[in-house]
């Protein structure tokens, strides 16, 4: 088995399995402030648990990844949802895995655009932010609160991305 991760377009039934897509889809949008605005409805959902568990907001700076980068290890956070969305107009990578028995399986990689973010759900295995070719702010939502929000998981052999703006990346 291949440990080349090919890149894919992020949509919102593919990254079904792993959680929402968050982006101004006209199938959400409802006029509202008497025709000024559009809302995009409820994309997504933050999903927290436990005791004091507390929805909060942050900025992420994430800096570019360098490429081929290896995919080590994925993480997941068992009492929460995190949701990150680009305050800047650039592609980023979602990295998410379908759980197999505690651990991660094989490594999905979607290509998001600038104006795409994710919501990944509680427990769903993914790799921490990747940005691509600039140091870049996303709007991040997830669990604060007591407990060990964080779970690790480090494969046994890395997976690999090539650049994602190698024309060999993408399927
Ligand atoms: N550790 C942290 O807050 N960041 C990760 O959860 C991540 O997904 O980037
Ligand atoms: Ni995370």
């Amino acid at each position: 088995m291949s440990h080349l991760l090919s890149i894919e377009p992020l949509t919102k039934e593919a990254f079904a399995p792993f959680g929402s897509v968050i982006e101004a889809d006209p199938a959400s949008a409802r006029l509202i402030n008497g025709g000024n605005t559009e809302r995009f409805h409820a994309l997504a959902e933050a999903d927290v648990v436990g005791e004091g568990a507390r929805v909060i907001i942050n900025i992420f700076r994430g800096q570019p990844r360098s490429f081929p980068y290896s995919i080590a290890m994925m993480e997941r956070h068992p009492f929460g949802s995190q949701s990150f969305s680009p305050l800047h107009d650039r592609l980023w990578l979602a990295v998410v895995a379908e759980d197999e028995g505690g651990r991660p399986g094989r490594p999905r990689v979607f290509l998001a655009g600038g104006r795409q973010g994710v919501n990944y759900g509680r427990n769903v295995w993914h790799h921490p932010l990747m940005t691509v070719d600039a140091a870049s702010d996303f709007l991040v939502v997830d669990r604060g609160g007591p407990g060990n929000n964080l779970e690790e998981f480090f494969y046994e052999e890395p997976f690999v991305i090539l650049d994602p703006f190698s024309k060999e990346s993408t399927r």
